[in-house]
Formats: C-alpha cells, sequence, structure tokens
C-alpha cells in the first residue's frame, strides 16, 4: 500500500547563505494493507520528515513514495490533493482550526468532501467524538476556544472518520489520559483490522509495542550517522 524507495532530502537554509542540510539518504521501506509499521529514531533522525514527505508537504530531492499506486514525489498538486481526499489520511500532531466552523462539522468534513450523505457523515462524527470524550454540550461550537488534549481529541476523530486505506500518525497518543490513549489505540487496531496500511510515530513505548507490527529505525537513513 505504501512502498518508499531510495529517498533523500535535503534543507536548504535561504536565510543562512543557502547553505544545504542533507537530512536522509536512501529511505526505503514499505507498508502492506493491514500493518502498522513504527518509525523510530533519536530526535533529528528525520521522522517527521519522512512522515511530512509521504503526505506530500516536503518534496523529496530522489527517490519514490508510492501510495496505492500515486508516486507522491512526482505528483501533481491535484493528484496531491485527491490522494488526501480517498487514500492517505495523516494524524499530526495539531488540529489546524478553521474558525466557526462548529467541532462536528470539523469531524465530519473528510466524509462530505467524498460525497458522503450529511447524516451518514454526521453520525460517524458524534460516533467518534462521544467515543473521544468530547461533551455533546461542545459539538456545535468551533474547537478554537477548545483546551489542548480537546482540539487533540478532535483532531484524532476527524483523522479515523473516514476509513482511509493509508494513514500517517504523528504521536497519536501523546498527552492524552488513559482512557483516551485506551480508545485511540483500538482505534488504531479496528484500522488495521479493516486493512489500512499504517506509519506512526510514537514516543509511548507501550503503545507503540501494542500496535505496530514493525520498527524502522529512520536513523539508518540520517546522512553521517550510524544505524
Ligand atoms: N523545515 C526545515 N528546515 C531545515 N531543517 C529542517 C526542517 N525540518 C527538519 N529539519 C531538520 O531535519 C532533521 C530531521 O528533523 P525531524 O523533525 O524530521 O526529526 P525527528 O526524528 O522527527 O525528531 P523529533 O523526534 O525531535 O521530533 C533535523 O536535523 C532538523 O533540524
Amino acid at each position: 500500500m505504501i512502498e518508499i524507495e531510495n529517498l533523500s532530502k535535503s534543507f536548504t537554509l535561504h536565510n543562512q547563505g543557502g547553505a544545504v542540510i542533507p537530512v536522509m539518504q536512501g529511505a526505503t521501506l514499505s507498508v502492506a494493507p493491514g500493518e502498522c509499521v513504527a518509525l523510530t529514531g533519536d530526535s533529528g533522525a528525520g521522522k517527521s520528515t519522512l512522515m511530512r514527505m509521504i503526505y506530500g508537504n516536503y518534496l523529496a530531492a530522489s527517490g519514490r513514495i508510492l501510495v496505492g499506486g500515486t508516486d507522491v514525489a512526482r505528483a501533481e498538486p491535484r493528484e496531491i490533493l485527491d490522494l488526501r481526499r480517498h487514500t492517505l489520511g495523516y494524524v499530526s500532531q495539531f488540529l489546524r482550526v478553521v474558525p466557526r466552523v462548529p467541532t462536528r462539522d470539523v469531524v465530519a468534513e473528510p466524509l462530505l468532501a467524498i460525497g458522503t450523505p450529511r447524516d451518514v457523515a454526521r453520525a460517524r462524527a458524534e460516533e467518534l467524538l462521544i467515543r473521544l470524550n468530547i461533551p455533546e454540550t461542545l459539538w456545535s461550537l468551533s474547537p478554537t476556544t477548545f483546551s489542548g488534549g480537546e482540539q487533540q481529541r478532535v483532531n484524532i476523530a476527524r483523522g479515523f472518520a473516514h476509513a482511509y486505506p493509508a494513514l500517517l500518525l504523528d504521536e497519536p497518543t501523546a498527552s492524552l489520559d488513559a482512557t483516551n490513549r485506551e480508545t485511540v489505540l483500538c482505534l488504531i487496531e479496528e484500522a488495521k483490522a479493516r486493512g489500512a496500511a499504517i506509519i506512526g510515530i510514537f514516543h509511548d513505548a507501550p503503545a507503540r509495542d501494542r500496535v505496530a507490527d514493525r520498527e524502522i529505525d529512520v536513523s539508518r537513513f540520517t546522512p553521517g550517522r550510524a544505524a
């Protein structure tokens, strides 16, 4: 479902004389449907950078990133948007809040975007909001004023609303209480059971051990570092 071959990436620091910093070299990995692969490695190894390249936020210098047959490294912006709409979900660490949109619609939006009937999309959104303990009194409010933890749970609900065939999870259990953490782990297990290919970053080691089938140490792709 996800196949990454020989991926390299450098950052050009335009505000520092155009210095070119290589951060990744020869990254290769694949994730099958129903499998969860955890990215590990020290801080600065390149875990988030790899995830952002898979999502099409960062351009790769060379290599291939196949997600459901689309090469993200070479895709047109329109293809990337299509891929994100139908195939590839990304639960980042922070909710990007659109002012004035009610929480229920923030969560339902990925389903509405692919033409799901409004009542079905709303029912799924409500199911997730209940599971993630967002009180019903908040559903009609914009999450702009929510606490950090509430925003994170809305973000997770949104990320799991549509049954994406491929899913990127950046620290999905970070700073959650035990009950909500358990719910997120169950959502990941359910996504695997329906065949989603998942790549995750989990600093929560017990969570990683529970849901990940394999670990890939990204340090082995860091230029100048031994694996
Ligand atoms: N936008 C950027 N511009 C320049 N350098 C960057 C940029 N983003 C990341 N880097 C560099 O790329 C390297 C990898 O960073 P990345 O955030 O992917 O590491 P990480 O493994 O996710 O670390 P952490 O566990 O601390 O989040 C680091 O050396 C970082 O300084």
